[in-house]
């Protein structure tokens, strides 16, 4: 598991490791390895970089980075966007070594993005965005890309975009929750002050140790029976799609109930299939939502799902009709695992806008239903009602397509019917998605279809990672 620390938690940190160490021994590091990438990222025949520095340790940082470039021969400038804040120590060093101080980038091979790190509020400042606005050479942001909430991946204005991004001591929310480009960390010696994260990723590998694989003595049953109430006459498809994950994802039974048997039939011969939840039979988990509609017979199907005393993912027209009609929550079994599936709409109907802090307005929901609430996005925020938090990244945005969200709720289902934790198996589903994505389209728009049949590969994948 990768953690993410937040701001407030990495002072404390830092704070407690600078009581012990030698005044100014904690920037040196980063800055040694903050000089360590960008010499790594210089790889044409010029080695001229350019510093933009701010006001605070970001730019003392910067200017220290300077220093050691200078003294590995890199010609090296610095914009100082508060000449009179600028960091004392690291501009003294910066200088001694032959650093120049210049009113603007001018040609460079590599910008070093020092303007603001953990203390960022809101957009950039001007000045700062005018020169971020000028850059024409890869970046390396120090900490983080100015600009960009370091708690939350807000982008409230302009920021800068990172090639690389170099951050000390631990990875913060912005690294999984923005676009930072490739992220190194360097070790500060933070780690034995560091206490349990406040979000985590999964690895590959964890992914794939925790996929439910059947063993000597599993049969169809022991594995866990799904079971799929979605699509109508309507919007069949959408049934095709949810039962096609939960069929492809374990090796447990799906049974699929309601108004398009026919045409998942048709597609998984199979799955058991039947025109109505009352016959369904029993199952370990129900997934509910997808395509099925918010009239009254899709009501009727909610509440016997919500009743049925089994873990249940409820999607699409599901979350909308729990928005909508609140009395559904009393149909709900107490104690029994909820696993909500939003994407930001379904997310506002349910409990308000979700806000330029994901992961705050996930946590507020799961405590607030009781629930896994896996809140949909580039970098997915999945929390659990005891406080937990998870993200996931997708690796490219070609996951978000019309039948995707089908695909991502069967699999939580199939996951949910395994007996695995419901924020494990929200999170695991959520890797396998993006995962499938990935493979099916390298490089191209693929159909939700397409990411479906790419399912076994991505188990594989994530298997052998
Ligand atoms: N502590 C340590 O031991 C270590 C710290 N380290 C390093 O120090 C960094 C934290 O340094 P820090 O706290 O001094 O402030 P920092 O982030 O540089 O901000 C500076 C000033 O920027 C301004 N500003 C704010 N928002 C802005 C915006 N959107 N756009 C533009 N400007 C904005 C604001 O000033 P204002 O404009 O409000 O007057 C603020 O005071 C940390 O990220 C890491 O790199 C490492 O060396 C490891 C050891
Ligand atoms: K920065």
């Amino acid at each position: 598991m990768r953690g993410l620390w937040t701001v407030e938690r990495v002072r404390a940190a830092e704070e407690r490791v600078m009581a012990r160490v030698p005044d100014g021994a904690l920037m040196r590091r980063a800055a040694f390895g903050a000089a360590r990438v960008a010499l790594g990222m210089l790889t044409g025949p010029r080695r001229r970089v350019g510093l933009l520095v701010g006001a605070g340790g970001n730019g003392g940082d910067a200017l220290w980075a300077g220093h050691y470039l200078r003294r590995r021969g890199v010609a090296v400038s610095a914009v100082l966007l508060r000449p009179d804040r600028a960091h004392a120590e690291g501009l003294a060093a910066f200088l001694r070594a032959g650093g120049r101080v210049v009113d603007r980038l001018g040609e460079v091979d590599l910008v070093v993005d020092g303007i603001v790190g953990l203390s960022a509020r809101g957009p950039l400042r001007p000045d700062a965005a005018e020169h971020v606005a000028a850059i024409d050479a890869p970046v390396l942001a120090v900490d983080l890309p100015s600009g960009i909430d370091p708690d939350t991946g807000a982008i409230a204005g302009p920021a800068v975009r990172a090639d690389v991004t170099v951050t000390f001591g631990c990875l913060k929310p912005v690294h999984a929750l923005a676009d930072c480009g490739r992220v190194e960390l360097v070790d500060i010696g933070l780690g034995p002050e560091l206490a349990g994260p406040d979000l985590a990723e999964l690895e590959d590998a964890e992914v794939g140790a925790h996929w439910p694989v059947p063993g000597r003595s599993d049969d169809k049953y022991t594995q866990g029976v799904t079971g799929i109430a979605a699509g109508s006459a309507t919007y069949p498809g959408a049934a095709v799609l949810a039962t096609g994950a939960a069929l492809l994802a374990t090796s447990g039974m799906v049974r699929y109930a309601g108004a398009a048997a026919e045409a998942v039939r048709a597609s998984w011969p199979e799955s058991i299939c039947t025109g109505s939840i009352t016959d369904a039979g029993r199952v370990q988990a129900w997934v509910v939502g997808p395509g099925l509609g918010t009239g009254l017979s899709a009501e009727g199907v909610l509440r016997a799902v919500l009743e049925a005393g089994v873990p249940v993912v409820a999607d699409a027209d599901a979350i909308t009709m729990l928005a909508n009609n609140p009395d559904l929550w009393d149909a709900r079994d107490p104690g029994t695992p909820l696993v909500l599936t939003p994407h930001d709409r379904e997310f506002e109907r349910l409990a308000g806008p979700v806000g330029e802090d994901r992961v705050a307005a996930a946590k507020r929901a799961a405590a607030r239903f009781d629930a896994v609430v896996l809140l949909k996005g580039n970098t997915t925020v999945l929390a659990g009602p005891d406080g937990r938090v998870l993200v996931n990244r997708a690796g490219g945005g070609w996951a978000a397509t019309a039948g995707s969200g089908d695909v991502l709720s069967g699999l939580v289902g199939a996951l949910l019917a395994a007996r695995l934790d419901p924020l494990l198996a929200a999170a695991c589903a959520a890797r396998a998605h993006a995962t499938a994505a990935d493979l099916a389209s390298r490089g191209a728009p693929i159909p939700a279809s397409a990411l479906l049949r790419a399912v076994p590969d991505a188990i594989r994948a994530l298997r052998s990672g």
